[in-house]
């Protein structure tokens, strides 16, 4: 059997792990449930494409057990369902199509969603068990284990995933090592395929001086982006995502987005460190014209972290936290977003080897706490100059920066990554200018709060920086003449010359 000797030949021992593992998990269900009783739910794309070779590999190697294996193309016998679209890319369609007349595949097409399509299949069926295509990483993989009952609501049948552990690498491994055929659109930059209207090529395969050309799937290094090419939907939370006009200009350059500051440090709430890192960030946010809108400071404890994670991330369009990221006890940042966002850490094998660069075999391995990430919502955010990948979970990104120069390293490969994948939406930034006076608090109070409703567009604030020395006033906004005006009309309610700007 093809597929089953070139593994074999092969010197990939990851590779060959892998595949005996997910080969073990279809002989296993193949000796659960009889031939009628399965279906392979195939729809052109590449993990389900993996999964086609590897259950024609599980099925020659069940029948080898019972001696009566044959090695034949065309011996694949499992049912296998197809739910076809009309916002399916025609490449896609076509490439199903002959895939199954290569293989001599027994395709029903459903034209129904999959509830419904699964819902009258069953009826008809003795269906018992799917096989999917789903990987860790994946949105619907969260939650599901090799063998996951159906969810409630939905027909009963055992999902079984021979491929929820494999990589991104690891599919494309497997493709290119057994040498089969997979569908065209990723050798044209498609990295992961939805419909039509939802699925781009990947920019970051893009080749730098053309707009239109794409490298293969197969050469994106970092597999967590899998899904950039999938274009997103316009929501409040999503990394502060404006819409565009047709030419891809910001149509909101004056917009608000807002931003959450969480620092996780018992040492700080101790008194013992005074944190710069927040303070820093509050300058760099303002100056891409984003407001920041709280900064607050968190225990190292998972349900603190998670608390304030969990409040943080659905008020404001991005959540900045950092501290309490790497190997120790204390560090529970990563867990705390886990339960706020209710999934579980998961190894993360791309991370792993991140860390295997940096720090070596000792710390990776099965006890590697540091590579487990948060299941199903992380994404790495990978810069040439960072010797680690930043994490992402939905909109809560984790700096790993103790100090003002690690921020600034950190926070410039950010803006980077952001030309290229949107991951903030850079607006006008925000100007402020400072006044001090010598009047008195009594004095100023009342011009200032009219002040404050004839310019609702300013942010005007006032602080002192000793309880009898003079007091500094604060105008902060995104246009400089509406600025200047607001200052005019405080020095018009008083003598000019009470207001000294403040360099
Ligand atoms: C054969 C099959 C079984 C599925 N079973 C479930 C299920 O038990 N529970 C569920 O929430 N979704 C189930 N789904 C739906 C998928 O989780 C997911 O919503 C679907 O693949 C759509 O992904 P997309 O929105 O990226 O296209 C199933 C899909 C298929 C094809
Ligand atoms: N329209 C469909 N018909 C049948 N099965 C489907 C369909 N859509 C998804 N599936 C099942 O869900 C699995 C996961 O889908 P997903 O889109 O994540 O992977 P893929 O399409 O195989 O690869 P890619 O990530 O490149 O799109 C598929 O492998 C397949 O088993
Ligand atoms: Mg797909």
């Amino acid at each position: 059997m093809e597929i089953d000797e070139a593994i074999r030949g092969c010197e990939d021992r990851r590779l060959q792990t892998k595949y005996n593992n997910a080969t073990y998990v279809i002989q296993r269900a193949l000796a659960l449930y009889s031939i009628e009783e399965v279906a392979f739910s195939f729809n052109g794309g590449k993990d389900s494409t993996v999964l086609l070779h590897l259950l024609r590999a599980g099925y020659f190697l069940h029948k080898a057990g019972q001696n009566s294996a044959n090695g034949d193309v065309k011996n694949f016998p499992i049912r296998t369902i197809y739910f076809e679209s009309p916002c399916a890319f025609p490449e896609i369609n076509s490439f199903t199509y002959d895939i199954a007349a290569t293989y001599g595949l027994q395709i029903d097409t459903i034209s129904l969603d999959f509830k419904s399509g699964l819902e009258t299949l069953l009826k008809e069926k003795p269906i018992r068990a799917i096989f999917l295509g789903v990987r860790i990483g994946d949105p619907t993989a969260v939650g599901q284990e090799q063998f996951s009952p159906s969810s409630p609501g939905w027909p009963p049948f055992m999902r079984v995933n021979p491929i929820l552990d494999w990589s991104y690498r690891d599919v494309w491994a497997f493709l290119l090592t057994c040498k089969v055929n997979y569908c065209s659109l990723y050798d044209q930059g498609y990295t992961s395929i939805g419909s039509i209207y939802d699925t781009v090529p990947n920019s970051l395969l893009s080749v730098s001086n053309s707009s239109n050309k794409f490298k293969p799937a197969y050469l994106l290094s970092d597999g967590r982006l899998e899904r950039a090419g999938r274009v997103k939907r316009k929501s409040s939370s999503a990394g502060g995502q404006l819409p565009a006009d047709s030419n891809g200009m910001d149509l909101h350059k004056n917009s608000t987005l807002t931003a959450s500051i969480i620092a996780v440090g018992d040492e700080i709430l101790f008194g013992i460190v005074e944190d710069q890192v927040g303070p820093y960030l509050c300058t760099k946010l303002q100056s891409i014209g984003w407001s920041v809108l709280q900064y607050s400071v968190v225990h190292n404890n998972i349900d603190s972290v998670a608390e304030e994670v969990e409040r943080q991330k659905s008020r404001t369009d991005m959540v900045f936290i950092y501290g309490g990221v790497g190997p120790l006890h204390s560090d529970v940042t990563l867990a705390g977003i886990a339960k706020a966002f209710d999934v579980r850490l998961a190894p993360d094998e791309e991370f792993e080897e991140y860390l295997r660069h940096i720090i070596g075999d000792q710390c990776t391995g099965d006890r590697n706490e540091m590579a487990q990430l948060p299941e199903g919502i992380t994404e790495l955010l990978h810069h040439g100059k960072l010797t680690l990948p930043l994490i992402k979970c939905q909109n809560v990104i984790i700096l790993s920066a103790t100090n003002v120069s690690e921020l600034e390293k950190q926070w410039d490969c950010l803006i980077e990554l952001t030309k290229s994948n949107d991951l903030l939406t850079l607006l006008d930034p925000y100007i402020s200018k400072h006044m001090t006076t010598n009047l008195s608090d009594v004095e100023v109070a009342q011009p200032l709060s009219k002040l404050c409703l004839e310019f609702p567009d300013i942010c005007i604030g006032c602080y002192r920086k000793a309880r009898y020395g003079s007091l500094i006033i604060s105008f902060k906004g995104k246009d400089q003449a509406r600025i200047e005006s607001a200052i005019k009309a405080l020095q018009k309610k008083f003598k000019s010359e009470a207001f000294i700007e403040m360099k």
